[in-house]
């Protein structure tokens, strides 16, 4: 049976000021348990700001923010932030490693907050993780002495550390070279495959073109979804 790991229920962001801006206007979506969603659409569309919204990173005017189940909008500001300790994995355009901390380390940190594992466990899921991204050997480099591509797939490790259902990631590749664009490609796709949920915003056609579903979105709308439905292409049209 197919289980729903992120919600957005009539989901709204507004900026109250002297003018007010309406960023996220009415979005309902559903991200299914393993599932790959791009979300694409003009600049200024508003795009961060709904996954910024689904990651719990901001708080909706109206709506809700379903995580495995679990309604987010009536949670005080410490039960949200160990929800998105917990369930939820960031990468961003850039990679926002810790300067002074070594690929380890900065792996080693969601962990430590979210305080469940012993030291010596933290450390060997942090350099299976690493391994696993084939970064074994850069395991204790700090990031400038790693490539553009090496900090990414650190910053992916890092995200994933505390084995969350959800990886939300805002532009990725957008800071990347061709063959480092390529490899977090097969890293996002493969992660969905293994049964994490993944939710990535990009300008990328090619990266988007990987994804399960392509949530187009206009003016703070969903104006098309586009993916495969029980083996079938489906494109809806949203009015
Ligand atoms: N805190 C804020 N206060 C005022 N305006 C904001 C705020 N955050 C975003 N905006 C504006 O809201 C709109 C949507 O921004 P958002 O970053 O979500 O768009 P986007 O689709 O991700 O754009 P891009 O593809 O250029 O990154 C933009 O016009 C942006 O300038």
């Amino acid at each position: 049976m197919t289980e729903v790991a992120l919600q957005a229920v009539e989901l709204v962001r507004r900026i109250e000021g002297a003018v007010s801006h309406t960023l996220v206007n009415g979005i309902d979506l559903a991200v299914n348990k393993g599932e790959f969603v791009a979300i694409t659409g003009p600049s200024g569309s508003g795009k961060s700001s709904l996954l910024y919204l689904l990651g719990l990173l901001d708080a909706p005017s109206e709506g809700e923010v379903i995580i495995c189940g679990q309604p987010t909008s009536k949670l005080s500001e410490s039960d949200r932030a160990d929800v998105r300790l917990t369930k939820c994995g960031f990468v961003f355009q850039f990679h926002f490693l810790l300067p002074e901390f070594t690929s380890l380390d900065n792996v080693l940190l969601p962990m430590r907050a979210a305080g469940i594992m012993a030291e010596a466990e933290m450390r060997e899921r942090g350099l299976a993780l690493l391994d696993s991204l084939g970064l074994a050997e850069h395991a204790n480099k700090r990031p400038n002495a790693l490539s553009g591509g090496q900090r990414q797939r650190v910053a992916i490790a890092r995200a994933l550390a505390n084995r969350p259902e959800i990886i939300v990631a805002d532009e990725p590749t957008g800071a990347l070279d061709t063959a480092s664009t390529e490899q977090v490609f097969s890293i996002l796709r493969n992660i969905a495959d293994q049964g994490q949920t993944v939710v990535v915003v990009t300008h990328d056609p090619a990266l988007a073109a990987r994804a399960d579903r392509r949530i187009h979105i206009v003016d703070g709308k969903i104006a098309e979804i586009t993916g495969r439905g029980g083996g079938e292409l489906v494109c809806e049209t949203v009015s």
